[in-house]
């Protein structure tokens, strides 16, 4: 399979730049896109999913150019964060409509595969508006596979779902990891700490780090700190010190703390992906 490659890409809205000369290589499988809000997410898969250009560089998969935005969409699959489908019509109705507009053949052969594949079979008579926001969501994998596109652009991909929801939602999305390219937008890092092998830190446009999760785990070695305190103490600690989060247990607190040197009565842990991107984001608000 090919990657798809980003280089030098630019997007300026007027004198804003929401993307600073971005380059990615995205392989097969599951990448996720990590940033805080204006960080340019949004804009990027704006550009990947040809809803709009950039102001410079290219995007390419194999000999395919993102200049060619026709032939771009035919292998694109795109989930945006507010997917909506008219609430009085059916699930299979819905999906068969959206294949007709994406030229999909054999309606309905690839509809009935694309919701077993979602596992909402049973559901394909239900109308829109009598789903779950879980099973909404799954819809909306459903039509964003249909054609069997080699690139799905999910963005925000568990906003406004359960747990459980979440859970069963990103267990779907690895497995169309298996054989296309699946990006995931968004600043909920459990999502992409389960489910991606690779990972982009996106900050005001520039990507500031990009690896595994165990590789952006790492810019926070050494720097994560456990305490357990009383509730008095947690409130003196937390003015003090940078606290990622903290649990009650019973009368006392233990709290997890970011810090370069080491917090009083404290032991070291190790960092996760999330530590790590906390880190690199409170190192570039001291720089910015
Ligand atoms: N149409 C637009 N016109 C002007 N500025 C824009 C436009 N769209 C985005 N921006 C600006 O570009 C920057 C990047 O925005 P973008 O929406 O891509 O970020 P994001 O990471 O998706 O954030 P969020 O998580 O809040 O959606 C922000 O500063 C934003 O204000």
């Amino acid at each position: 399979m090919d990657v798809l490659r980003i280089s030098g890409l630019v997007k300026d809205y007027g004198k804003q730049r929401a993307l600073n000369h971005v380059d990615l290589v995205i392989e097969p499988g599951m990448f996720g896109l990590l940033g805080p809000n204006g960080a340019g997410k949004t804009t990027l898969m704006r550009i990947l999913t040809t809803l709009i250009t950039p102001t410079e560089g290219t995007v390419q998969y194999g000999d395919l150019n993102w200049k060619d935005a026709s032939s771009v969409r035919k292998i694109i699959g795109y989930l945006p964060q507010k997917f909506s489908v008219y609430k009085q019509i059916r699930v299979d109705e819905a999906l068969k409509h959206i294949a007709v507009l994406k030229g999909v053949e054999k309606i309905e052969n690839t509809v009935q595969s694309v919701l077993d594949k979602v596992n909402l079979t049973e559901h394909a008579r239900k109308k829109i508006g009598q789903l779950s926001g879980g099973m909404l969501r799954r819809v909306g994998i459903a039509q964003a596979i249909l054609g069997n596109p080699k690139i799905i652009v999910v963005d925000e991909p568990t906003a406004g779902l359960d747990p459980e929801e979440r859970i069963r939602f990103r267990k779907l999305l690895r497995s169309l990891g298996k054989d296309s390219i699946v990006i995931i937008s968004t600043h909920i890092v459990e999502d992409i700490e389960t489910t991606c092998q690779k990972v982009a830190i996106l900050h005001t446009g520039n990507v500031i780090k990009e690896g595994s999760a165990e590789e952006i785990a790492r810019a926070a070695e050494g720097k994560v700190w456990e305490t357990t305190v009383s509730q008095d103490e947690f409130y003196d600690l937390a003015d003090e010190w940078e606290v990622l989060s903290s649990y009650k247990r019973e009368d006392r607190v233990e709290a997890r703390i970011l810090s370069d040197v080491p917090p009083p009565d404290a032991k070291p842990v190790a960092a996760t992906l999330e530590d790590g991107y906390l880190y690199l984001m409170k190192s570039r608000e001291k720089v910015t």
